[in-house]
């Protein structure tokens, strides 16, 4: 058995995190070890965020991210958050430069604890997405669910935060549509070779939208930064909205998207601490600290 790792609970707005301390280790978190934890109620977790040592001068930590079915991820907003939360908290610093499996992105807690994440320039490339073919407009008009002279869902728009979004644009209200049902259709869709983030998005100002997000290998999740921020850059691209939006989440509250001029998009929200444990990366087997244990 491996030595036990330290980690955290936490959330980002909803979307539910395991931030994994791996640092002064050389083992990862294996893949069944977060189907494990994952399939604990108690440890029920949308992605595992596996803070290592850096690998790249000038960077803090590389960032290793998980989703629920074991499976990687390029890019986690959310999580991203909950990194910089703990971080902060033990080392008192609140400025951090990470790398990714995607690339190296700076995150900052602001005063009044809200965090930021620079989410990096967004793609919209068919090959960046990747999509399995080209496609002509800013939306995949072949992509539809429902009868064909009257599809409930269609022509999204498509994007990469370094991890691959559809987008579907609909007027009415974001519930009113069955996610549950269309997500892992669209998410496995053939015309998505790595899988799919599917969100429904309602824009309800020029500074506002809410979404629902069905995450590539963790399913209906509380919130999704990375979709957040998807969606803000293809509703401004497609003049839905101006550059900088209220992305309101499943779980209530909202997310700040920023796409700003340099191209970079900024995503502010809050991330909370739940509780602290110990786990076995290679199994997933778990305690909770004893501290905070009722
Ligand atoms: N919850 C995350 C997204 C996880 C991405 C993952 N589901 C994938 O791309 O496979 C977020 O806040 O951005």
């Amino acid at each position: 058995m491996a030595s036990p790792a330290p980690f955290a609970k936490m959330n980002g707005l909803g979307n539910n995190i395991i931030v994994a301390d791996m640092r002064g280790r050389t083992d990862r978190v294996l893949p069944a070890a977060a189907v494990a934890l994952a399939a604990d109620p108690a440890t029920g977790f949308d992605q595992i965020m596996a803070i290592h040592d850096p690998r790249t001068p000038g960077t803090d930590h590389y960032v290793v991210i998980l989703n629920s079915d074991g499976s990687t991820a390029q890019a986690c907003g959310n999580g991203m958050r909950c990194v910089v939360q703990a971080l902060a908290a033990e080392t008192g610093r609140n400025s951090f430069t990470f790398e990714t499996v995607a690339g190296i992105l700076n995150a900052d807690q602001h005063g009044n604890g809200l965090i930021s994440v620079d989410m990096g320039l967004p793609r919209f490339g068919w090959q960046d997405i990747p999509l399995a073919e080209e496609f002509r407009d800013t939306r995949m008009i072949e992509l539809q669910i429902g009868p064909i002279d009257a599809p409930v869902l269609h022509s999204p728009s498509v994007a990469s935060m370094g991890n691959p979004h559809a987008i579907f644009w609909v007027d009415q209200d974001v519930w009113s549509y069955e996610l549950e049902k269309f997500g892992p259709m669209l998410e496995n869709h053939p015309i998505f070779p790595e899988r799919a983030n599917i969100t429904i998005a309602q824009v309800t100002a020029s500074d506002a939208m809410t979404i629902r997000t069905w995450e590539r290998g963790a399913g209906l999740t509380g919130a999704c930064g990375s979709a957040a921020c998807a969606a803000a850059v293809s509703a401004a691209r497609t003049r839905r909205t101006g550059r900088s939006v209220a992305v309101t989440v499943p779980a209530g509250g909202s997310l700040t998207v920023e796409w700003r001029d340099n191209d970079h998009v900024i995503m502010t929200g809050p991330a909370e601490w739940e509780w602290s444990g110990t786990f076995d990366p290679a199994t997933g087997q778990w305690q909770r600290d004893a501290e905070d244990a009722a």
